[in-house]
Formats: C-alpha cells, structure tokens, sequence
C-alpha cells in the first residue's frame, strides 16, 4: 500500500505549500483536495446552481467530472476537461466553497475521487484538507494538523491574493473555518493520532523540515 501524509487544518493555516514542499522533498505525489470541492463549485457556479440549495447542489454535483493532476511541482485541476487552476481562487468560488462542502453528496463524489487518487499513486502521496486524517485516509502514516494565529493567516493570505484589509480577510477565515468545523458531514477536525504542528512562527521551510523529519523513514 502506498504511503499517504494527511494535512489537514483551518484556511491559510500553510496546508498547500507545506504539501507541496514535503511532497516535492520525498518524491510524493500531492493532491489538492480543497482545490477539488473549489473546482466543483466553479462547476456549479457555471451551470447557474444555487449553492444554497443542497438538492440542487446534488444533482448537479453528479454531473461534474473532475480531474487532478498530482505533480507537486505543478499541480493541475480541472472541470469538464477545463483547467480551472485560476478561477478556482476568486472571490466568487471562495465565498461558495463551504456550503457546497457542506452537502454530503458532494463529500461521498469526491472522497471517492480523492481514494481513487491515493490507490493510484504507488510511490507516496500527500493529501491536504479538512477531513483527510479523520475521514478519507484513516490509516494514513502520519497525520498533521496545521494551524497558525489567525492574525498571521489572514495577513498572510492578504499578502499574497494583494488584499489590503487584513482585518476583513482575518473575518472572512473565521466565516469560513465555522462553517466548516460546524457543518454535520466530515467537518474539519482533528485526528486522535493527528501532530499539531503550529507554524505562526516557524518559517515554511521549518514548517516542511518538521514534517519531514516526522515522516516514515
Ligand atoms: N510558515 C509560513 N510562513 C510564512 N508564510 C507562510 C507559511 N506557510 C504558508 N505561508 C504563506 O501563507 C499563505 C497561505 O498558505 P497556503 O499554503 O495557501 O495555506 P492553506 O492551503 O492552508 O490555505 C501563502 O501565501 C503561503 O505562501
Ligand atoms: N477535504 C476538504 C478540503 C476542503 N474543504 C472545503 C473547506 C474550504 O472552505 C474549501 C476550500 O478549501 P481550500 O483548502 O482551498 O481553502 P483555503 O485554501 O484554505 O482557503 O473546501 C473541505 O470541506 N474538505
């Protein structure tokens, strides 16, 4: 069976560049997954859904064929053979993303999605998102659960999407992280057996160092 690293943790918390970087240092493959329920609802936003409307939301889910590429270098994503990497990170999907999340339906398509991934890797994988360690891969070698001051992730992400109200981006995490660690379905928590690493003040490149030393031999 192939070796899975599970992160998991809250937005900005460092979850996709730290995967990147502990995947690139192994020779892993790496898989995006909120770049997936990102995808879906672009998908959904599209196709003119009401994403707040969990039937509507479901029916249409079913119809979406998502790809993801697993390169750590240049991970790649797409939707109905589109790549969608660039629109997947504006404001439209961003403020949609959680409820779509919220619909269990949406969750069984692509845990599916995201296992079919990890049973296709044979070298290694790392596996970001919300409910990897809990959920998706439950017998993963080595679970983190990354978090940060939420001060420093919103000034971070304000950084680097060039928002200037850090104060508004700090609120719009904290919307985003309470529907998430509230919704019924797989909500973002952490695993029993999980290692908190707190990356506020480390640097990503201690961040990665840590994992990796955690990290099957
Ligand atoms: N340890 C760190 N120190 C400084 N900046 C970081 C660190 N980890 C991540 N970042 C930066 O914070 C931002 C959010 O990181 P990202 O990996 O996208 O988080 P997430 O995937 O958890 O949402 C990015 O701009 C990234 O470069
Ligand atoms: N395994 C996952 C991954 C993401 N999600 C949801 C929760 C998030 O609000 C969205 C987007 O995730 P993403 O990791 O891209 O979010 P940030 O980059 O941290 O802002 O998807 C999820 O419910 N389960």
């Amino acid at each position: 069976m192939t070796d899975v690293i599970a992160i998991d943790g809250p937005s900005g918390s460092g979850k996709s560049s730290t995967s990147r970087g502990v995947a690139s240092r192994l020779g892993y493959a790496y898989l995006d997954t909120g770049a997936m329920y990102r995808a879906m609802t672009w998908a959904l936003l599209q196709r003119g859904v009401d994403v707040h409307d969990p039937a509507a939301v479901a029916a249409a889910a079913s119809e979406v064929v998502l790809t993801s590429g697993t390169d750590p270098q240049a991970p790649t994503i797409a939707a109905d053979g589109v790549d969608v990497s660039e629109p997947i990170r504006g404001d439209a999907v961003t403020a949609a993303v959680s409820p779509v999340a919220t619909v269990p339906q949406v969750r069984s398509q692509l845990v599916a999605l995201q296992r079919a991934a990890i049973a296709q890797s044979t070298g290694g994988i790392v596996v970001e998102g919300r409910d990897i360690g809990t959920v998706v891969a439950p017998d993963a070698s080595l679970k983190i659960y990354l978090v940060a001051d939420p001060v420093a992730r919103a000034r971070r992400r304000a950084l680097e999407l060039g928002v200037e109200d850090a104060e508004a981006m700090r609120e719009a995490l904290a919307r985003r992280d309470a529907i998430d660690s509230n919704r019924a379905a797989s909500p973002l928590a952490q695993a029993d057996d999980a290692v908190v690493v707190d990356g506020t003040d480390l640097s990503l490149d201690e961040v990665i160092d840590r994992i990796v030393a955690l990290a099957r031999p």
